[in-house]
């Protein structure tokens, strides 16, 4: 069974359909870019396989579950526990430190101190930021709280990362650093990735690219 499904989806804003009768599947630990044009309905896909939002038509399937009928309390806990997010500005907690921020989704899930101590600090070497973790958003790089940000999607073990353009405000050393670890992570960890991007390099690291236009799939669907 695929994880992740979007069949005959589309989305409109008033009168103007955005997204149209789109069809999408992704595998466990499939790593997808989606590419297209500013404007063509990349995040507002993005937003309908996350369940943040509904689609106008089509359903949206994860494990088979339709986010659209789930009820607003089970699609909070599927979210925390199956779904990480990575966005271009990052958006860390500024009031909290790098390792509180890693922390805070699995302290929602309620995780015991030491297991939650342990998975924190197994991260933080993972992104390379063992030494920086009581460190403040305002004192990291951007590459650096991207790394993060990272950290962060993955502590709860999800099946799946959606990140919008996650080096779209990255030099491209840093974004490249970002890429390695998204790539490395999501690999070891079992977890699929839907990678909204403009750029080839954050391509590359995918299994496939789907193109879109116009609210449409031109190619990469299965
Ligand atoms: N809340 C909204 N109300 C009305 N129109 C919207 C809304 N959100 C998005 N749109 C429109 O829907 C279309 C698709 O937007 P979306 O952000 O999904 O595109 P995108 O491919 O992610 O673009 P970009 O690459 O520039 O981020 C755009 O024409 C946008 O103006």
């Amino acid at each position: 069974m695929p994880l992740l499904e979007a069949l005959g989806v589309g989305k409109r804003y008033d009168a103007r359909w955005v997204l149209r009768d789109l069809d999408l599947a992704v595998a466990p630990g499939e790593r997808v870019a989606l590419l297209g044009p500013s404007g063509c309905g990349k995040t507002t896909l993005l937003n309908l396989l996350g369940g943040l939002d509904r689609p106008d038509e089509g359903r949206t399937l994860f494990r088979g579950e339709d986010l659209a009928a789930a009820a607003p309390a089970r699609l909070a806990r599927l979210r925390r526990e199956c779904l990480g997010t990575v966005f271009q500005f990052f958006h860390l907690v500024p009031t909290l430190t790098a390792r509180e921020n890693v922390e805070l989704p699995l302290q929602l899930l309620g995780w015991a101190r030491p297991a939650l101590e342990a998975r924190v600090a197994e991260l933080m070497e993972a992104v390379d930021l063992g030494g920086r973790a009581s460190a403040w958003p305002r004192e990291m790089s951007g590459g650096e709280m991207q790394r993060v940000a990272v950290a962060r999607a993955l502590a709860a073990r999800p099946a799946l990362l959606l990140a919008d353009e996650p080096t779209g405000n990255l030099d491209s050393a840093s974004g490249e650093r970002v890429l390695d670890l998204l790539a490395a992570l999501t690999e070891r960890e079992g977890a699929a990735l839907v990678m909204v991007t403009h750029s080839d390099a954050a391509a590359s690291i995918c299994h496939r690219v789907v193109r879109m236009k116009d609210g449409r799939i031109l190619d990469g669907a299965p």
